[in-house]
């Protein structure tokens, strides 16, 4: 903190570089506090609350995370227990966890490192519930750090990453916290009691839908980091014969390593485009939110969700390619992979399962494509479901940007009306509503996933073709976003070709394609990933170090292995040596060994 006041840094980008710069590898223990916390008071509190906390934030005299998730209900926050019951006689809200479900369990930082929390949980005013809002709680004293009276803190224990991160426990016994710590931008509780409800009940879920946006920008970087060590690495590894009796090949030589981590290179990049201009979007609809136009909230909603799901299931998929791309020592903490992928892959769980986001931007899906039959307008992103599905493909050899669009847009509309058309059809049944969803959810599913990659496919194309790039570089960009959209065909070529879209003469161009790319790209490979700059400090890599001496490092690291403090470990004082001498004690086994 202070070292970001010295060295000037004011906007939260450089400040967010800078933490992961000083925390390469372990997320920050801060992350929360300036990801979440601070956000959240900025756009969720008074003018005044603002005011008074958010400097308060920022200058860390008060650290806060996020508490919401509880031992029973993480996903459906309509069914949160804490209970926050307005008491007018001392203008307060009295905190309560009244059964063990509802006990806070999950919460970053909240174990040992902040001493303030913002809380959600069901507002009690005049005998009525009103739904979940947010409370700011402080949760340790400000002077010596101790847990405040009424309240039980811990740590839940260790996980399968996010080792930096104190999540923890948290139970409230009739704690109370002022009035005007609820946060009270959209939802107010006046001093009588009196319930002011707000235009929309889900502002109360912005932090998330903030937070979601931010993680499609760690779906890029984290399997960008991933694609510079595997790409950094085969070009150094040198294995087996590609060409019998010649010297042993660089791995990235081998077509089936290309077709492992180019389509990946592609993607990284992709996925960086796709999250600059989801940021882009969020940045104009969170702004037209907090002016109270909240027209377009629904459809951020929607996107927010399912490009946060469809990119980390790819990237904590691709990242595990990048693993295994690089052999044995891939599976090495040496390699830095390993952290990379258990530090990403809890956001296919938090700030919204996967499943589940999917899901929320299927319900939006569904309720367009009914509009879209009716003949009724649709927002731009969404204009594609009425798209004439008797149209065929006019893909030809060069795999026009055109028609690889068009491509994506096709399947991405047959799918979503596959999915309608089976819950209208359980509806005709006599299905009850929530039974004609239920029952036709995994199409949905898929479907959702072909509208996200068709948002990725159509992001990457328009940039290409709307930004000012010199020639060379828009070349060698417009092969990775032929790469990506190609072998995403390739990968899901029965969704494409399921309704005669493709005939068998465009299926053979674009397998032949998609190989030929990989030739196209491999001169390219390693100036692609140096591209994305990122310093040997970052990557915290023996496998992909800029300088190549991967197998110095390795061996450097390996002497650092605490195991090679001692020569002989205490373990053969204690148990091998004992052992073997109780058997050579033995009876029944020669001593001639
Ligand atoms: C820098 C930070 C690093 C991050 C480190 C990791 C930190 C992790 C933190 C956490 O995990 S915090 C906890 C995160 N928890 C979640 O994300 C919970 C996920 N669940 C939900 O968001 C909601 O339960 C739900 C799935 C959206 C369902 O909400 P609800 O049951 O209230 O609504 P529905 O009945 O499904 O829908 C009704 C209606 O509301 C619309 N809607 C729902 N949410 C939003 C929203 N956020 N914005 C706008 N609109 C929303 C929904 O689309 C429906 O609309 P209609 O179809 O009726 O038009
Ligand atoms: C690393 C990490 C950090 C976290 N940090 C925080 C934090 O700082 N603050 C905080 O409040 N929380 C935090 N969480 C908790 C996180 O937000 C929840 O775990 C997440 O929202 C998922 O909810 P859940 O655990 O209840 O999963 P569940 O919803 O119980 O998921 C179990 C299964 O049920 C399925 N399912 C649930 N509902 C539906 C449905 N409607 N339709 C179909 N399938 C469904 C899911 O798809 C999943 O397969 C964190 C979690 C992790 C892993």
């Amino acid at each position: 903190m202070d070292r970001m006041e010295e060295l000037g840094f004011r906007s939260e980008t450089d400040r967010q570089i800078f933490r992961e710069a000083a925390a390469p590898v372990e997320l920050s223990p801060f992350g929360l506090h300036s990801g979440m916390f601070v956000p959240t008071l900025e756009r969720q509190g008074t003018p005044e609350q603002s005011r008074k906390w958010v400097p308060l934030g920022k200058s860390f005299k008060m650290i806060g995370t996020y508490a919401q998730t509880e031992l029973g209900h993480g996903t459906f926050i309509r069914g949160l227990e804490t209970t926050a019951t307005f008491d007018p006689e001392t203008q307060e809200f009295i905190l309560d966890s009244p059964t063990l479900s509802s006990i806070k369990y999950w919460p970053g930082n909240v174990a040992k490192t902040v001493n303030h929390c913002l809380v959600m949980a069901q507002l009690y005013t005049q005998g009525k519930c009103h739904g979940t809002h947010l409370f700011l709680v402080q949760v340790r004293n400000m002077e010596d750090h101790t847990i405040m009276p009424g309240l039980e803190i811990g740590d839940i224990g260790p996980k399968l990453g996010f080792d930096g991160v104190d999540n923890g426990f948290m139970r409230f016994n009739k704690y109370r916290i002022p009035r005007m710590n609820m946060l009270m931008r959209y939802a107010k509780v006046l001093e009588n009691g009196d319930y002011i409800k707000p235009k929309n009940a889900k502002l109360t879920y912005g932090a998330m839908v903030m937070i979601r946006v931010f993680i499609v920008m760690d779906a890029f970087k984290t399997l960008s980091r991933a694609a510079v060590i595997a790409v950094r690495y085969s070009a150094v590894r040198r294995q087996s014969e590609l060409r019998p009796g010649g010297e042993e090949a660089q791995v990235m030589d081998y077509q089936t390593q290309q077709y492992k981590l180019f389509p990946l290179l592609a993607t990284s990049y992709a996925f960086l485009l796709a999250a600059e201009g989801m940021s882009q979007i969020y940045a104009k609809i969170s702004s037209d939110i907090e002016r109270g136009n909240l027209e377009d909230m629904p459809q951020l909603h929607a996107l927010a969700c399912g490009l946060k799901a469809f990119c980390t299931w790819v990237a904590c998929e691709g990242i595990e390619v990048c693993r295994m791309s690089c052999g044995g020592h891939g599976y090495s903490h040496a390699s830095g992979i390993p952290k990379i992928y258990a530090n990403i892959v809890g956001a296919c769980t938090y700030e919204g399962e996967n499943t589940v986001m999917m899901l929320q931007t299927a319900r939006y899906l569904s309720k367009c494509y009914i509009r879209g039959q009716r003949g009724e307008s649709l927002p731009e992103l969404i204009q594609y479901l009425t798209t004439d599905l008797n149209v065929k493909s006019t893909l030809g050899e060069d795999c026009s940007f055109e028609s690889l669009v068009a491509a994506y847009s096709h399947r991405a509309a047959r799918m979503v009306a596959v999915a309608c058309k089976l819950q209208q059809t359980n509806k005709k049944k006599g299905m009850a509503g929530h039974d004609a969803w239920n029952k036709s959810t995994v199409p949905f599913i898929a479907a959702t996933k072909a509208h996200c990659h068709l948002f990725i496919v159509r992001n990457f194309v328009t940039i290409l073709s709307q930004k000012k790039i010199d020639p060379a570089t828009h070349n060698v960009l417009s092969q990775l976003c032929t790469l990506y959209a190609v072998y995403g065909i390739v990968e899901n070529m029965g969704e494409f070709m399921q309704d005669g879209y493709f005939n068998q003469d465009q299926v053979s161009i674009l397998n032949r394609k998609v190989l030929a790319l990989l030739e196209d790209i491999r001169p390219n490979a390693v100036a692609l990933v140096d591209a994305f700059d990122y310093p040997d400090h970052l990557l915290q890599s023996c496998l992909g170090r800029y300088d190549g001496q991967v197998y110095e490092a390795l061996y450097e690291y390996s002497k650092s292995s605490p195991l090679n403090n001692t020569d002989i470990h205490s373990s053969y004082y204690n148990y091998i040596r004992p052992m073997m001498q109780k058997r050579s004690e033995s009876k029944n086994i020669s001593a001639k060994l």
